[in-house]
This record gives C-alpha cells, structure tokens and sequence, in this order.
C-alpha cells in the first residue's frame, strides 16, 4: 500500500488542483482544511481523507498531528501549503499580523516536520517534504512585511530540515511570485502584477502542480527553492 501525502490548505486553489492531481495518479493522499467547502466533499469521494484542522493556535496543531497519527503511521511527502496572506494595515495590530504570519508559515511547519519525521523515515524509498514560500523572501514587500518574513523564516527551515533528515528524506521549497489572483482583485491590481514578470501571465495552478510532482520525482535535490515565478527577477 502507497504511503499517503499529506496536503495542508488543500481546500482551494493550488492545495485543492495538487490534491486532484495527486488522486488521478491513485496516489493517497490526507489533506487539511480549515473551512469546510463541497470542494472537501468532492475530494472525499474521490478517496481523499479530509481532516479539519486550524493552526492558528499550537493546540490546534498539536490536535491535528494526534487525528493524523490515528489514520496512518507512514507518509510518502508533506506539502506545506497552508497559508494567510495577511497585509499590514491600519485597522490590524502588526503583533497579531507577525504572530499570525510566524504561526502559520513556521510554527505550524516546524511542529509537523518534528512530530512526522518518525513516518516519513519508515519504508525503503526517499520520502519528500516539500514548503512553499514566496518570491517575495528575495526581495521583502512593503506591504506584506510579516507575511515576507515568514516565508524567509520557512525558507530556512528548509535548509536545516535538509540537513537532519538527508538522505531519507529531502527537504526543498517552491517560491512562486503570481500564480493565481484571488477573486476580489481589482482590475489595476491585475494589470500591475501582470506586468511585473518577464512572462506576464496569471499561469494557474497547474503549474504549481508540475513543479511540486518534480521535485517528488527527483532524487537528487534537497535543501533546494525552486523559484517559480515567471522571470519577475528580471523584470
Ligand atoms: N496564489 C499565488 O499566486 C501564490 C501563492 N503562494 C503560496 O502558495 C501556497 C498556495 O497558495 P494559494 O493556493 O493561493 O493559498 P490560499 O491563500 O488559498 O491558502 C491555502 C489554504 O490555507 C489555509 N489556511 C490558512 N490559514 C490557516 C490556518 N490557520 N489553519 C489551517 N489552514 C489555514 C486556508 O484554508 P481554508 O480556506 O480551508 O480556511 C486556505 O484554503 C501558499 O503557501 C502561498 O503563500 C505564493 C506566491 C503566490
Ligand atoms: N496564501 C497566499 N499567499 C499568497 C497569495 C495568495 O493568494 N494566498 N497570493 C500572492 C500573490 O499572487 C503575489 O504573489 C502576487 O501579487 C502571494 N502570496
């Protein structure tokens, strides 16, 4: 029996195509969600196991890795994939907007890493744990500073969980600039991100979903963020 991959955030969006993805392959897969949408039940039916979880708070953390224990004691990949993209603003207190940034994109990780290390290490194959970040960890944002910082922060766990899992298990992130607008973007907003990379195109999910499969096909990279963003470095 295939160990399952571990998908968190896959209620939408890039977690969601990924989880699909993951599924016409007949690979198992367990996802998280924090709201519950008919995107989870869909994804049940398609033999998905779909855990509520909130890692806004360690208990809610703590509550998701024991509900992950109880369904299997083996995992094939992680896919660090929850995450807020939390401005700062006016009507928000920046300690709540870091606690909240820090909690998801590198307490949540690193509590999960810790704790699941034991079943990614079982069988004869490598196994993968794979963080997305941000393009934005190159260059800072002025107006997702927390958000930013976060995403550096994972950006380094990537390299120190390399290092204390090689050569079982390899540790790499993907770092996308646009892959996909929410729906309440405006039209300038569009138009100005368009043109920020060389490429100039919203690409969809799907390229997410390549990206990630190749890294949990290739045996050689670890410790590695694969920048996934269009040519933005060079616009
Ligand atoms: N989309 C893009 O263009 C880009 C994306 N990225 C990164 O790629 C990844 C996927 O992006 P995208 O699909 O847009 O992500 P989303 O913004 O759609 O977030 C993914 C999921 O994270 C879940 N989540 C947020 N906070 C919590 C929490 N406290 N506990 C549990 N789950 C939580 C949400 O769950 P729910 O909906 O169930 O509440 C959400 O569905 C993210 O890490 C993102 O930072 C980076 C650059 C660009
Ligand atoms: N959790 C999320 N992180 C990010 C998102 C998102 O929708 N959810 N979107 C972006 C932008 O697309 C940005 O890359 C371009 O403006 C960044 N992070």
């Amino acid at each position: 029996m295939t160990a399952p991959i571990l998908i968190t955030g896959a209620g939408q969006r890039i977690g969601q195509a990924f989880a699909r993805a993951c599924l016409d392959r007949g690979q198992p897969i367990i996802v998280t969600y924090r709201t519950y949408r008919p995107a989870i039940d869909a994804l049940q039916k398609a033999g998905a196991e779909c855990l509520h979880a909130d890692f806004a708070t360690n208990e809610g953390i703590d509550g998701f890795i024991d509900a992950l224990k109880a369904r299997t004691d083996k995992l094939r990949a992680i896919i660090h994939n929850a995450s807020d993209w939390l401005p700062e603003s006016e009507d928000s207190d920046p300690a709540d907007v870091m606690n909240a940034m820090m909690q998801i994109h590198v307490m949540t990780p690193y509590r999960i890493n810790l704790a699941c290390r034991s079943m990614l290490e079982q069988g004869d194959s490598t196994t993968d744990i794979i963080h997305m970040t941000d393009y934005v960890v190159e260059k800072g944002s002025a107006k997702h500073i927390a958000y930013a910082a976060s995403k550096a922060a994972l950006t380094n766990l990537t390299l120190s969980f390399s290092r204390l899992l090689a050569p079982k298990v390899k540790v790499n992130a993907v770092a996308p600039s646009l892959i996909m607008f929410n729906p309440g973007d405006s039209e300038a907003y569009r138009e100005k991100t368009l043109k920020k990379s060389l490429m100039g195109i919203e690409p969809g999910a799907e390229v997410a979903v390549a990206t990630l499969q190749f890294l949990l096909d290739n045996p050689y990279i670890t410790g590695r963020t694969l920048p996934l963003d269009g040519g933005r470095h060079l616009a």
